[in-house]
């Protein structure tokens, strides 16, 4: 028996990718210490638990450093001498102390659940992922793979967060990052050719700015011309983040894209032309976060994959209420959205149940921190999106590949539910 009691938790001020102020939390057990990095969104969702942080809007002048001083003053108080093995106490702990009128911080809390999370994966002496799959673990997740940037995450005048390459015909991550890289090597070249030397300038995720573009289509059209060109015809999928609740007027209720103002009925119109003109596979918050009734009109008019990220925000509440009216096909994973990880992986759970699928995301401010990486194996999710350069991208990359390795013959690669997202 190991004794995993909290002895202590502390936390201090860091900085991301983007040189701007994150949590770090450490919690300490007799028999182990976890760490754990907290990441930022910038095109967050409205309904994202909110943070603690310097210069945001809504809390402005308390920032990360008041969110450190929570974890150490408020919530380390409460947790010392409990059991970090126990993650749903825990959790629970947190909820029951959070304050609406004096909240410690969406990051203080995911941080403390996250760093009591590795907490109990050391005291067991368990690698993280196993922690949290158990003896079964052994879903590797097919990468989604952001080759070319837009909206809210890059400088160019693309409306679409992000266009995406799914290697559908690879059979291990390994196999998927070599195809991937090569391809993203080979747009390289393209984009450098047509667009000019600037258009090699990545976003916040290390996907392509194409200058001068302006279509989503025409970025499909690059992305298509490079998979060709690497012999990689029929391999590859399409996806994209449109984000659309970025260019959504509620005043109005209609989309600006393209030039054009367009109403919801002629933005699905346009998705059903890009389906049946792209083989795209999944397309992640195609209409505004809190269209509900749109979105189960979409998921009937269209067989690919749709993804609610700001429609769900992790939250098994909203993911009900899409359940309910058939509103989407699949959830992107946030923890940090939520809180805990306990209501994470509690809206993993309901996901799975009704036959919604699981894709596990970064945020757009991360650090090297791979907890990410451990957590997708770990939940058995199937899909992942990283981005694609950028050492806190890679350093994801690098720990799945150290997964798959150390599962060997027992690992399995991509969705669970077969033809989820069959070309
Ligand atoms: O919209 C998204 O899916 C993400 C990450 O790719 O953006 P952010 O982390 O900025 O919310
Ligand atoms: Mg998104």
């Amino acid at each position: 028996m190991t004794d995993a009691s909290i002895e202590a938790i502390t936390a201090r001020e860091i900085l991301d990718n983007r040189l701007e102020p994150t949590l770090r939390v450490t919690v300490e057990t007799v028999a182990g210490t976890g760490r754990a990095d907290v990441p930022r969104g910038r095109s967050r969702g409205d309904h994202e638990a909110i943070d603690l942080r310097d210069g945001d809007d809504r809390y402005r002048g308390r920032g990360v450093r008041q969110a450190a001083a929570n974890v150490e003053d408020r919530i380390a108080p409460a947790l010392v001498g409990h059991d970090a093995t126990a993650q749903r106490t825990v959790d629970a702990r947190l909820d029951a102390l959070d304050d609406p009128e004096d909240p410690l911080g969406g990051n203080a809390i995911t941080g403390v659940s996250l760093a009591t999370l590795r907490a109990g994966a050391a005291a067991t002496d368990q690698p993280l992922y196993r922690y949290v799959g158990g003896a079964d673990t052994h879903v590797l997740p097919l990468p989604f793979f952001d080759l070319i940037e837009g909206g809210e995450l890059a400088g160019g005048d693309l409306p679409f967060q992000e266009h995406q390459v799914v290697p559908v015909g690879a059979d291990s991550v390994a196999e998927a990052v070599r195809m991937a890289a090569e391809v993203y090597y080979e747009l390289g070249d393209i984009v450098r050719a047509e667009y000019g030397e600037a258009s090699l300038n990545v976003g916040a995720e290390g996907g392509y700015n194409p200058i001068g573009v302006d279509d989503p289509r025409t970025a499909f059209d690059l992305e298509l011309r490079a998979i060709e060109a690497c012999g990689y015809d029929g391999e590859f999928a399409l996806a994209a983040d449109v984000a659309a609740s970025h260019f959504y007027d509620p005043e109005t209720g209609t989309y600006a894209l393209l030039g054009e103002t367009l109403s919801r009925a002629e933005l699905l119109a346009f998705y059903e032309e890009l389906v049946d003109t792209y083989p795209v596979v999944s397309l992640e918050d195609p209409l505004d976060q809190n269209d509900f009734d749109g979105y189960a009109d979409l998921t009937d008019r269209l067989d690919v994959q749709i993804v609610g990220d700001d429609l769900f925000v992790t939250s098994p509440e909203r993911l009900r209420r899409g359940v309910d009216r058939g509103a989407a096909t699949a959830l992107l994973w946030k923890v940090n959205q939520v809180g805990t990880v306990t209501a994470a992986r509690e809206a993993a759970r309901l996901a799975t149940r009704n036959g919604y699928a699981v894709q596990v995301s970064e945020r757009s401010g991360q650090t090297p921190d791979t907890w990410l990486a451990d957590l997708a194996v770990g939940l058995g999710a199937g899909q992942i999106k990283t981005g694609v350069t950028r050492g806190e991208r890679t350093e994801q990359y690098n720990r799945l590949l150290e997964i798959e390795d150390e599962l060997g013959d027992a690992a399995t690669f991509g969705p669970p539910a077969e033809g989820t997202l069959d070309p």
